[in-house]
């Protein structure tokens, strides 16, 4: 008896002395899967942004029904309106909900608001009407902003001065406001970027054709209806790019999307800016002129342009400096790029290097932009070298 008895807590001491044992590496077990999973693929992230750019849309289609926009004209004489504040604010309080340890780098800030509350108010109306639909995915962005103070000071928490460290957002919640403003093309962006590198790109383009395979159509503004149009870009490094429609429901699945194979480079399509302050519209001609390209450019405002060339509705994006000083802001950029590369693209600047996500809220180290499919890349990239070399 006393001998079972023995034997039995023998193997009971064994047994837990075991377990503990084991404890370690258990733990370190789930913190592999806990931290390394997810910032691998990246897929919540890519949901949460995704559910947090139908939201911002959904606002600033509502806020381009109403007459009164809110329009202000910034420092630099480009104008910001209650859609531009109210879609940040809505996506970065999806933002800190989901990742509040996160920075964010974002276009807008509220010092204007807090002395003009009129368009505090205006703002306010609209951000606390938006909803999705789907209530389970409004909980998951964290549900409505409390207060209209609370809102002031979300708008503001995009101030990161961004770098080449740690999990970065970066949201433009209205790019192409003059577009916007005019019922021309403009998306809401945003991108995470982790040490530099953009991981996950999310574009919604409210104006743009649902159908992938519509003709690219210039889109300076016209009186916009919502018939057929809306469409979220996404893409996530290393997983391809997808496309799906923009609805104001639960989020329809993603299709693949991929660039067209060029054979003739004379016959690709080729999209810029509608703002000639934006980009070299002559130095644009001129480099299509090289290639043999007749097309007349394809003119629409904001990473549209991207989306469209990565779903094959065009085939090149230039964006040439029109001044030596103006750098290129990361939030114009780095949703497109990373569903241009994603689609089988390839982005780099005037000199041929890739844009540098690392050096703060611009790219610093950057001139111009040049989109192209990887293959006939190169072929355009020389094009730009010499009509820049000629001007010299
Ligand atoms: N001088 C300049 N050169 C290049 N881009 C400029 C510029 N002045 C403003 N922009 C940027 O051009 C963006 C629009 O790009 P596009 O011409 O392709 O539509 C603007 O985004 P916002 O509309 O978000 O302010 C703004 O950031
Ligand atoms: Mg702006
Ligand atoms: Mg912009
Ligand atoms: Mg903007």
């Amino acid at each position: 008896m006393s001998y079972k008895l023995t034997l039995r807590t023998l193997t009971l001491v064994s047994t837990l002395i075991l377990a503990l044992s084991l404890i370690p590496t258990l733990r370190r077990l789930t913190l592999l899967t806990h931290h390394i999973a997810p910032t691998m693929t990246y897929t919540r992230e890519q949901q949460i942004a995704l559910l947090a750019v139908q939201r911002a849309a959904i606002l600033t289609k509502a806020v381009y029904k109403t007459s009164a926009k809110g329009t202000l004209s910034k420092s630099d004489a480009s104008p910001v309106t209650v859609g531009d504040f109210g879609a940040q604010a809505l996506i970065i309080s999806a933002l800190k909900h989901n990742f509040p340890d996160d920075e964010i780098v974002a276009e807008e800030e509220a010092s204007d608001l807090r002395s003009n509350t009129a368009l505090r108010d205006q703002i306010w109306a609209h951000v606390q009407e938006t909803r999705l639909q789907d209530e389970d995915a409004e909980k998951e962005l964290g549900g409505p902003i409390p207060s209209v103070e609370r809102m002031v000071d979300v708008i503001d928490m995009g101030g990161s001065k961004g770098g080449a460290s740690g999990r970065i957002w970066t949201i433009d919640p209205i790019d192409g406001t003059k577009g916007f403003l005019r019922g021309g093309q403009y998306a809401v962006c945003l991108a995470l970027l982790v040490d530099g590198q953009v991981k996950v790109g999310v574009l919604g383009c409210p104006n743009l054709p649902v159908d992938d395979t519509a003709r690219l159509e210039a889109s300076i503004g016209q009186d916009q209806t919502d018939e057929g149009k809306g469409v979220l870009f996404s893409a996530i490094e290393g997983q391809g790019a997808l496309s799906r429609p923009l609805t104001d429901g639960p989020l329809a699945d993603g299709k693949k999307i991929a660039m067209r194979g060029v054979t003739d480079i004379a016959k690709a399509i080729f999209c810029e800016s509608v703002e000639a302050g934006h980009s070299s519209h002559g130095d644009q001609a001129a480099i299509a002129k090289k290639l043999g390209i007749t097309n007349a450019s394809v003119r629409m405002d904001s990473q549209a342009k991207y989306g469209s060339i990565a779903r094959g509705a065009g085939d090149l994006y230039l964006r040439l400096p029109v001044s030596q000083t103006y750098q290129e802001k990361i939030w114009d950029h780095a949703a497109g790029v990373v569903i241009v590369n994603e689609a089988g693209g390839k982005v780099t600047d005037v000199a041929g290097k890739p844009l540098d996500f690392s050096k703060g809220r611009t790219l610093a180290d950057n001139k111009g932009v040049v989109a192209a499919p990887k293959d006939v890349h190169e072929q355009v990239l020389a094009a730009v070298k010499d009509v820049l070399g000629v001007k010299a």
